[in-house]
């Protein structure tokens, strides 16, 4: 199986955790819109969802499927989102579309994560993928600085605003020992919006798809 066939293959699997009646968390990126997909199937069992993009907002919109503010909605069942990269503890590195500050704050909310990844994301340490920061733009220079004293080698994402009019410095060179301890000491920047790694908030099911077929980890 390809990549995006994996990816399919959980975005499909995760329509067995979503309840009738009830508005869905919905992620960004292309496992997402596979998911977006399958959502799209089962829309008139569904009351709608909140969306953590831009991009995704249109996919549901274009499928039919209301999408709510999330300060309509009191709470929320289960948030469905890829990952770029998650170990054993169910924490990820995310943000690789450049959505993670949405998607911390839906996934907040939300009583269960469900992530949705092709085996290719499955690490025994986060850090392989540089790891992205949300930054308002005048802090850019500063925060970086900060990243460099933390160990890493932030690099600016060029040609890339962010849904909240912000912009991203990937941190490469990290190796995530102790992802609660980087995430806080990140978040603490003076300009940070948001740090990609969900260490505090991991997921609660993961759903891989490899050469077996789609497997279920359970916190
Ligand atoms: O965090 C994300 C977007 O901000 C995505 O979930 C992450 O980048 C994985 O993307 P994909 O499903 O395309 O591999």
């Amino acid at each position: 199986m390809t990549q995006d066939e994996l990816k399919k293959a959980v975005g499909w699997a995760a329509l067995e955790y979503v309840q009738p009646g009830t508005i869905v968390g919905v992620g960004t990126g292309s496992t997402a819109a596979h998911f977006i997909d399958a959502l799209g199937t089962i829309k008139h069992q569904i009351d709608g969802a909140v969306s953590s993009s831009d991009a995704s907002t249109a996919k549901l919109k274009a499928l039919g499927i209301a999408v709510y503010d999330l300060n309509e909605v009191d709470s929320l069942g289960i948030y469905v989102d890829g990952a770029d990269e998650i170990n054993g503890n169910m924490q990820m590195i995310k943000g690789g579309g450049a959505a993670l500050t949405r998607e911390k704050i839906i996934a907040s909310v939300a009583k269960t994560f469900v992530c949705i990844a092709d085996a290719s994301k499955q690490v025994a340490i986060l850090g392989r993928f540089p790891l992205p920061v949300e930054v308002i733009p005048m802090a850019r220079s500063s925060v970086a600085r900060e990243l460099v004293k933390l160990g890493g080698r932030p690099e600016y994402r060029q040609n890339v605003v962010t849904d909240n009019g912000n912009v991203i410095l990937d941190v490469h060179g990290l190796e995530i020992i102790d992802p609660v301890a980087l995430e806080d000491a990140i978040n603490a920047l003076a300009g940070v919006v948001t740090v990609g790694l969900f260490a505090r908030r991991g997921a609660d099911i993961a759903l891989i798809g490899g050469a077996d077929g789609v497997k279920t980890i359970k916190k």
